[in-house]
């Protein structure tokens, strides 16, 4: 039995006659390790994050967490995805009280708080009364995190989460993700297209050939820059070298990497 805390066990995926996922896709991920999902557009990324999730199924094999197939989506998975984000009949602060409805631990003082930091966070606080349908595309996906980050899932799922942020408050993201991460023990997959933020994000990065997916390289990012990830850290030679190395492989992977 694979003992890892999440596996793809020989798991394929076609749509029709498109093969999505190479057949025998394999994969392994530790408990609380941040892994990227890097590669071409169209490589078949949001297919694999939709079947951890349990929004869809495979084809073939089996996704397995703790030696059990997952099912239906449950709170012990938080997405971020373009097409799981916020619910149009909640404001976004309901929104953010949805995701910590399951929260018995916490009490009704600290999942105010905890809503505000993350409103905040996501730079939302003006907006809580407001109604996500009411709010850019941008901002509904900013409910998503922040509802997501409050809830504190165990295992977080998130699809290109920081693509419609301003430069500034996508930093700050990173490093408040990263510290959660560490602090809270998380176990996170995060697809990006940015090499940079797959770089200062990751424990490790894995590379996808174009369609169907199949890893082509596996970079221990921890091994080589340690698991501190402070800001200054981007300056360094070496953050340089892995991230020349990353698009080196993307460019080999072929596609329309964007
Ligand atoms: N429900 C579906 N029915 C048919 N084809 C699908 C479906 N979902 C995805 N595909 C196809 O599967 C392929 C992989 O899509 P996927 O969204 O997983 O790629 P991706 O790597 O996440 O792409 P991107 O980086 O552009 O977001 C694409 O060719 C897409 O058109």
């Amino acid at each position: 039995m694979n003992s890892s805390y999440l596996a793809f066990d020989r798991v394929t995926k076609v749509f029709g006659d498109i093969q999505v996922v190479a057949p025998h896709f394999d994969l392994n991920v530790e408990r609380n390790e941040f892994v990227v999902f890097l590669g071409p557009s169209g490589c078949g990324k949001t297919t694999l994050m939709r079947m951890v999730g349990g929004l869809d199924t495979p084809s073939g094999g089996e996704i397995l967490i703790e030696g059990k197939p997952v099912g239906a989506p449950d709170r012990r998975r938080g997405m971020v995805f373009q097409s799981y984000s916020s619910f149009p009949w909640l404001t976004v602060a309901q929104n953010v009280d949805f995701g910590m409805r399951y929260r018995d631990d916490l009490s009704e003082d600290e999942k105010l708080a905890r809503r505000d930091h993350y409103l905040d966070l996501v730079g939302l606080y003006e907006f809580a009364d407001a109604f996500p349908n009411r709010v850019s595309g941008g901002m509904r996906q900013r409910v998503a995190i922040a509802r997501t980050l409050a809830a504190g899932s165990e295992v977080l799922l998130m699809d290109e989460p920081f693509g419609a942020l301003d430069a500034q408050r996508r930093e700050r993201l990173q490093l408040e993700l990263r510290a959660i991460q560490k602090r809270d023990a998380k176990t996170i997959i995060f697809v990006t297209h940015d090499v940079e933020e797959a770089v200062f994000l990751a424990d490790r990065v894995v590379v996808f050939s174009k369609r169907p997916a199949r890893v082509i390289a596996d970079i221990d990012i921890t091994e080589r820059l340690g698991a501190d990830r402070p800001l200054e850290l981007r300056d360094g030679v070496k953050f340089f070298e892995l991230r020349n190395e990353l698009l080196r492989l993307l460019r080999h992977a072929g596609g329309g990497h964007e």
